[in-house]
């Protein structure tokens, strides 16, 4: 068997025009883990309202944070496969799971390759149906209809696994160090509360209830509000950070069902009113710097902090093609490599 490793991450549309943004938001949106409701429901929700008017407004919003040679998370993901490339002796490809950077190409490019057993590795600590196991169901239907003698593996969610956070937290340390923050909230990207209930394989743990997510269960494996709880409560083992100083919020929803909460924009705001003047975000649901977190929450989250008598908002960048983190994935892929079993 021949080995090689597909990363794989969001995507982002080809540019920030309208018209690219509405073709990849059609095929994001029309996803049935993403919008998880029956197909006409889904293609009148998604065709008939919001892509009447979100690609605008998201275009307008990607034009703000468009790099000269392309989309952050896609120039960001690029230079993390280049690095980590360097440190393994196995062929590493990236794809997207929206957009042009498709699996199938990613596949594709490590077959021409003479590559027959491919490791899997989805871009995301955290298992959610909208990110995790979407890759994985699409790209187990491509090695079905048109790979069938190629095996695939996937990295689970690296959530907890300790050198993870001990590289998430050191990178947090180095970008607040001299900050002072009074208060460091930790922001994920919300799902609907109705995914964490899908997810739940005992059918009956999950009651998003605030106390679930902290009894141990069996659901916690594909449990994504556990499993943000618990980087939350690692890292700030880890920091040392003091009860009270930390919390988590959920960034990002999108339509009328409830989302995860509490919600980071209200969030931010309530701290503003409360009385910090300096406070730092950190945004470990995400892999790469993106839409998400350079606009969302460095231009958006700091206006309302400002608004509300703020005075110094630190954003921590995600983890990108930081060494200690390119190192982190190299060594997990070599271990696969050498010892057959999936690293983390
Ligand atoms: C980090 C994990 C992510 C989860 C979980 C997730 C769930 C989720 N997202 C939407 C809708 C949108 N997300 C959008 C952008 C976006 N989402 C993630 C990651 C997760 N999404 C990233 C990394 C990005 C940025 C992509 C980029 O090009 O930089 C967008 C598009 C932008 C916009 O119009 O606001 C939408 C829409 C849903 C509905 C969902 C769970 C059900
Ligand atoms: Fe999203
Ligand atoms: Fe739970």
């Amino acid at each position: 068997m021949k080995k090689g490793v597909l990363l794989v991450n969001l995507g982002s549309p080809d540019s920030p025009e309208p018209k690219d943004v509405k073709k990849y938001l059609g095929e994001f949106l029309m996803d049935e883990r993403v919008i998880d409701i029956p197909y006409v429901a889904r293609a009148l929700l998604v065709r008939g309202i919001i892509l009447k008017t979100r690609p605008k407004a998201s275009a307008a919003a990607y034009k703000k944070i468009w790099w000269k040679e392309g989309s952050p998370l896609i120039v960001i993901s690029e230079r993390l496969q280049n690095k980590v490339q360097k440190q393994v002796d196995v062929p590493v490809s990236l794809a997207m799971r929206y957009g042009s950077m498709s699996i199938h190409n990613g596949i594709q490019e490590l077959v021409d390759q003479g590559v027959n057993d491919i490791l899997l590795f989805p871009l995301y600590p955290q298992f959610a149906m909208a990110t995790t196991e979407t890759i994985t169901v699409l790209a187990e239907k491509l090695r079905h209809d048109f790979f069938p003698d190629i095996n695939i593996e996937s990295v689970p969610a690296f959530y907890n696994k300790p050198d993870y956070i001990e590289v998430l937290s050191n990178s947090i340390k180095s970008h607040i160090e001299g900050e002072n923050p009074q208060h460091l909230l930790f922001s994920y990207h919300g799902v609907p509360e109705r995914h964490i209930r899908k997810s739940d394989v005992t059918n009956s743990h999950c009651k998003i209830d605030g106390n679930c997510c902290v009894t141990s269960s069996k659901a916690h494996e594909f449990c994504y509000r556990h499993q943000c709880l618990e980087v939350t409560r690692l890292v700030a083992e880890k920091l040392g950070l003091k009860e009270g100083t930390y919390s988590t919020s959920f960034q990002s929803r999108l339509g009328f069902d409830p989302w995860l909460q509490p919600y980071t924009d209200r969030t931010i705001e309530r701290l503003g009113k409360q009385g910090i003047k300096n406070m730092a975000i950190v945004t470990p649901a995400f892999v790469s710097d993106c839409l998400e977190t350079l606009e969302e929450i460095a231009m958006e989250g700091q206006e309302i902090f400002h608004e509300v008598g703020g005075k110094h908002f630190k954003t921590v960048p995600c983890l990108n093609d930081d060494d200690a983190f390119v190192t982190l994935l190299s060594q997990w892929i070599n271990h696969w490599v050498t010892s057959e079993t999936v690293a983390v």
